[in-house]
């Protein structure tokens, strides 16, 4: 049985109590609920109480010699961070394309010419299901010590029935093996594999009616993604595979006007999805209308960034009413990171967030784009001890001070993961 934790005193302990039933939307978004001198009791992997110290003192002080005391004088103290979109279990790397693109190739030009996502998936197939979960694991390492707690992981660099079990599987096994929480999308539809290129119907027909039946008797993913995008899959081929999904079981999300405007925001409108990502180039009126059916934005400035794109207008998507949730898109191609921090700085700077906005946006809303604020995204009691303590007095100064990993400690489910910034 592992110690309760206390921790005590902290400058900022920003809980962002109150959203759990709903996503924040709209200027809720800047209500971070802060205690100055705040304080925080864990126990059996559970929140047990928040408030000021004097108030923790009161109720926790005669059991103080039981617990392990971590000062949090001077620092941020937040709910441990939730990034709800990684392709996180893959193989190799694609250094070489970075160069090409900074030559001026493009990313769509890359993959139609047998690169990006090809690449990947021909490394991943050839991958044993141990040489994928080493590496994996080791970026698992990396979002623990940049303060993230819990991770989506989607397949689809496997696309066959085969390969895209052995990720779900390496991502299963990650879960039960790893501090990390792990939450798994399959998305076989992340690409149509280069031996069905003349005949991506009947690839569709494969998804449909092959992989997510498979997927779901095994119960290896909770949601089920698409890459809807002009050259890959289209709108109603996206809509067919969603809807394939849901019969299932598999929530819908969708990788939505990232390159081109194609109606992505629509379509997850138009079917409920729980989230469409990217939203580059997202409409007005997708816009409108995913604010209308409740759908949540999972943005992912990063890849803006790293595709030399313009980002998403995160902050039209507030100002309409949309729940905005950030991510890194962790991945080999468009965003090879594991910095939520830093991508969060990229909202503030790129997508006119500010860093209450960001704060909200990689936590509670983040929670429910994976449908996990019951237990994960505020400091609340009764919801998971996961904890990330930042050595930066407050929010603002944890988005101004760019580019450096400011994680003190991570504490989850009650046990504490990182202590001084490196891995316990
Ligand atoms: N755009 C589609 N999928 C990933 C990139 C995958 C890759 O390039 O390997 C994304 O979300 O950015
Ligand atoms: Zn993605």
């Amino acid at each position: 049985m592992i110690k309760p934790v206390w921790i005590r005193h902290a400058s900022q302990l920003a809980t962002l109590a109150g959203g759990s039933e709903e996503p924040v939307v709209g200027d809720r978004m800047n209500e971070l609920t802060i205690i100055e001198d705040g304080s925080i009791w864990l126990e059996a992997g559970v929140i047990q109480r928040v408030g000021t110290d004097e108030e923790l003192e009161q109720a926790y002080g005669h059991r103080a010699h039981e617990a392990q005391i971590i000062d949090a004088a001077g620092k941020l103290v937040t709910p441990g961070l939730v990034d709800p979109h990684t392709h996180l279990v893959h193989a190799g790397s694609r250094q070489n394309e970075f160069n090409m693109r900074l030559n001026g190739a493009t990313y769509m030009e890359i993959m139609n010419n047998g690169g990006g996502i090809h690449s990947t998936t021909a490394a991943t197939r050839e991958a044993s299901h141990e040489e994928l979960f080493a590496q994996s694991k080791r970026r698992l390492d990396q979002f623990l010590l940049h303060g993230v707690t819990t991770v989506e992981a989607k397949s689809g660099y496997g696309l066959t029935l085969a390969d895209e079990i052995k990720q779900l599987e390496v991502a299963k096994q990650l879960h039960e093996s790893h501090p990390m929480d792990i939450i798994s999308t399959f998305m076989g539809a992340h690409a149509v594999p280069r031996e069905y290129r003349e005949d991506p119907e009947a690839f569709v027909e494969l998804v449909t009616q092959e992989m997510i039946p498979e997927v779901a008797r095994r119960k290896l993913a909770e949601f089920n993604d698409v890459f809807c995008e002009r050259g890959v899959f289209t709108p109603e081929q996206s809509k067919r595979i969603l809807e394939a999904g849901a019969r299932h079981g598999l929530l819908p999300k969708i990788h939505a006007d990232e390159i081109e405007p194609y109606e992505g925001a629509e379509l997850a409108a138009a079917i409920g999805a729980v989230s469409a990502d990217h939203l580059l180039r997202a409409s007005d009126r997708g816009i409108q209308l995913m604010a209308e059916a409740g759908v949540i934005a999972v943005l992912l400035p990063g890849t803006a960034f790293f595709l030399m794109a313009e980002s998403a207008n995160g902050r039209k998507m507030i100002d309409a009413g949309v729940a905005v949730a950030i991510s890194t898109d962790c991945n080999p191609g468009s965003s090879p990171t594991v910095s939520l921090p830093l991508i969060m700085n990229l909202g503030c700077l790129k997508m006119g967030m500010t860093p209450a906005e960001v704060l909200t946006a990689a936590t509670i809303n983040a929670a429910h784009a994976i449908r996990r604020a019951h237990e994960i995204g505020s400091l609340e009691a009764g919801k998971k001890a996961d904890v990330t303590i930042f050595d930066v007095p407050d929010f603002m100064t944890l988005q101004y001070r760019y580019g450096i990993n400011h994680v003190d400690t991570v504490v989850k489910n009650g046990a504490i993961v990182v202590a001084g910034g490196s891995l316990v």
